[in-house]
């Protein structure tokens, strides 16, 4: 007796057994083929499920196995290599199977709808139309040239009636004579066409060369390039050799990094069929994109975190750009690294990966010291453009309006008048980023998080940064009743409206995620700013990814202390990439650019090294740290975190797990906790951690299902969740 071996998607960690549909042949069972979809009755509800095997029987007794609904597909809808990666990933990130399929899957195919052939919109004679008599076309020209076109070919697309002077109203009256019928036409993949490049220098020879030269085959490479060296134009060029050899490229940029402008490039690089994946899609595109991937339609395939995922039907290069990003970690439910499943992809296809950045990850550097990646570097800024210069500007006793001092604000003006662009980086949005009580000490809070709420003085509004809560701001103390509320701190709506006063005859375009809402606002900005006029650009972090603004001569960071003595190890890493990004904004075209840090630190090691040393100076002094701490990547991590609507029943499960784990050691672990989250409480559920070290990769790949075996054994108090994170990137 044959049972289908299902992967559901539900959040237990197993397959599912059904029988067949009870109206399926022997024959029809014997071609069933791992990788389609099935629909099944679970609990009350219908759910879509991937078939992982046929096997020949069950450990559950045949009674108790329900039946499968459906059969949904005759092919796959994974290939092969993909189905593995996902299995890979189930495994490695202890995440159930059902749910890492859904990650891979679009929304429509999750749902169960057919899969569609893609096609182009064309045109075919009717009936009616074939059984025209020789000699009785239309009187029209137009009409009788659309015609003869359909005696000739069976299809013909709108595109090419359109390309042969035939409109659309022509097309419609032959239609409404009943003469033609629309269809759709497969589309044929045609050849991706690359245009030329630029002449490459040296060292972005070297890397081209270097990394051409293994396509076909799985190596991962480490692109370092430092700011403005060309590491697109690198990209570019490898992609061009790809798509040379027939083979699709996938490039994963982070969340905020699918910039307008890097799209341009690619568009005007090749004459291709570029897809683009990313969350803001409609469901109908972000299918159609897929699709095109599978089928192999698209060359070039741009997407975020989830893209990694993209079924490719002649993958031959993988780029992860800015491979440091925080972004291509999943945070929440299936929390998996896009960059280090891109290289797993890379192994399952043999194919070649580049990681690229100017500031890459400390684990990336490791392994290109340890001779896993080939490690290529790029000291050196394309078409001649200088590195700048860093300096720290000591704000300690100076008067402070807005956050910025007189000093910087003098600077500015001196830019601002040469005709030059700004750009002012401060990593807090809203107008400040706490509201006090002067007289009774009231500070604003989240009702539901251990946070204080930001001020959004525009909307007139309290906001928490965590939860989805606001208010109204009050004019008043609630406790006291005092009309002395202060503010502390600065956001960025705050210094908004310092500049905009204090420059009234140079545009300030602010960017942060209230700002820029709707999809085309960075976009519209970007062409804006890069008409050249002198500006002010005052943002988040949203502003300091991949963008190219050649006339920015002048970057500030407004508070470098905000970026100082973080709780997490990785707090100085994430300091000196964002800060050598952010410097890395200016001067990129011609000019020399410069770069000010306001801090009251000026002293300490960390912005010290920021003006002494390069990044890689800084990344190896980091590295030698994590070694002698046993951290990542001399270490692995993995975290176990709870929630509860109570403190202390999440943190008496942990200590259960510890005890149990503890029980029975793994060699190479170590269990740190249960302690309180960083923020304890957050949408009113408290949180807590346990973490665990291990000495290396053999006894972390023992110790994460141990754990969640014994976690998922331990009787589970009400209201209680846990969640495992492995190679967790932030501790918080
Ligand atoms: N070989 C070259 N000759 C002349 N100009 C070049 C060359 N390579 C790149 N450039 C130009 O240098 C500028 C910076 O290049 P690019 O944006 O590719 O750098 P990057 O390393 O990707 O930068 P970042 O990491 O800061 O985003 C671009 O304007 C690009 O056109
Ligand atoms: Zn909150």
């Amino acid at each position: 007796m044959s049972v289908l071996r299902l992967a559901v998607p539900t959040p237990l960690r197993r397959l599912f057994d059904y029988l067949p549909p009870a109206e399926l042949s022997e024959q029809e069972l014997a071609g069933l083929k791992p990788g389609i979809r099935v629909r099944v009755p679970f609990g009350r509800r219908e759910l879509i499920a991937i078939l992982v095997d046929v096997a020949e029987q069950s450990t559950v007794p045949t009674e108790q196995l329900k039946a499968a609904l459906e059969i949904l597909d005759s092919e796959a809808l994974l290939p092969q290599s993909l189905q593995t990666l996902c299995h890979w990933s189930s495994d490695y990130y202890q995440h159930p199977i059902g749910e890492v399929f859904s990650a891979a899957l679009p929304k429509r195919l999750r749902k169960g709808l057919p899969v569609q052939e893609q096609g182009e919109a064309a045109w075919q004679l009717s009936d009616r139309g074939k059984g025209l008599p020789e000699g009785a076309l239309p009187r029209s020209p137009k009409q009788a040239a659309a015609l003869a076109l359909l005696q000739q070919q069976t299809q013909v697309s709108t595109a090419t009636m359109k390309a042969q002077g035939i409109s659309t109203a022509v097309l419609r009256s032959l239609r409404e004579k009943s003469l033609i019928e629309a269809c759709t036409m497969p589309i044929a993949p045609q050849a991706g066409i690359s245009r030329e490049g630029l002449p490459l220098n040296d060292d972005q020879r070297q890397a081209v060369e270097g990394i051409a030269a293994t396509l076909g085959e799985f190596q991962c490479h480490l692109l370092e390039g430092v700011t403005g060296s060309g590491k697109t134009e690198v990209y570019l060029q490898l992609i061009s050799h790809c798509l040379a050899q027939g083979l699709q490229a996938l490039v994963l940029v982070p969340e905020i990094g699918l910039s307008p402008q890097t799209l341009d490039r690619f568009r005007e690089r090749f004459d291709a069929h570029i897809v683009v994946l990313h969350s803001g899609l409609a469901e109908g595109q972000r299918y159609r994109a897929w699709e095109a991937a599978r089928s192999g339609a698209a060359h070039i395939v741009i997407g975020t975190r989830s893209a990694v995922f993209t079924p490719l039907a002649k993958p031959g290069l993988i780029v992860v750009d800015e491979e440091h990003d925080s972004s291509y970690k999943q945070q929440d439910g299936f929390r998996y690294s896009a960059r280090d499943l891109s290289i797993k992809r890379g192994q399952l296809h043999n194919c070649p990966v580049v990681l690229g950045s100017a500031t890459p990850a400390l684990e990336s550097l490791h392994n290109a010291q340890q001779g896993r990646y080939w490690h290529f570097q790029l000291p050196q800024r394309a078409g001649g453009a200088t590195l700048p210069q860093i300096q720290c500007l000591d704000i300690r006793r100076e008067p402070l309006q807005a956050g910025f001092s007189a000093t910087l604000l003098a600077r500015i003006a001196e830019v601002l008048q040469q005709g030059d662009q700004v750009l002012l980086f401060l990593n807090r949005r809203g107008y400040a980023p706490s509201l006090q009580c002067h007289d009774c000490g009231w500070v604003a809070e989240c009702q539901s998080c251990d946070a204080r709420l930001t001020l959004h003085l525009r909307q007139r509004q309290l906001r928490c940064h965590h939860c989805a809560a606001y208010r109204a701001l009050p004019n008043r103390c609630p406790d006291c009743h005092s009309s002395q509320l202060l503010t502390t701190g600065v956001g960025t709506e705050q210094a908004e409206r310092l500049l905009q006063q204090h420059f009234t005859q140079w545009p300030t375009y602010r960017v942060d995620s209230d700002s820029m809402r709707g999809r085309y606002a960075m976009e519209e900005l970007a062409a804006q700013v890069n008409l050249g006029e002198p500006c002010l650009l005052l943002g988040t972090q949203m502003l300091t990814k991949g963008h190219h603004f050649p006339k920015v001569s002048l970057v500030a960071v407004m508070d470098a202390d905000a970026l100082l003595f973080s709780a997490d190890f990785r707090g100085e890493e994430r300091m000196a990439q964002l800060l050598t990004q952010v410097a890395g904004r200016a001067g990129r075209a011609g000019r020399p650019g410069q770069v000010i840090l306001q801090t009251h630190h000026p002293d300490h090691p960390a912005v010290q090294a920021m003006l002494h040393q390069s990044y890689a100076e800084q990344a190896e002094r980091l590295l030698a740290q994590r070694k002698a701490n046993g951290l990542p990547p001399a270490g692995q991590l993995i975290m176990l975190r709870s929630d509860c609507v109570d403190a202390a029943t999440g943190e008496e499960f942990l200590l259960q797990l510890r005890r149990q784990f503890e029980a029975e050691p793994i060699s190479g672990c170590q269990l740190i906790g249960p302690l309180p989250s960083p923020m304890p409480r957050r949408q009113g559920r408290h949180r807590s951690q346990l973490m665990l070290s291990a000495t290396g990769r053999p006894a972390a790949l023992r110790a994460a299902p141990r754990l969640v075996a014994l976690a998922e054994a331990l009787p589970k108090a009400r209201g209680l969740n846990w969640t495992i994170d492995v190679d967790p990137s932030e501790l918080s």
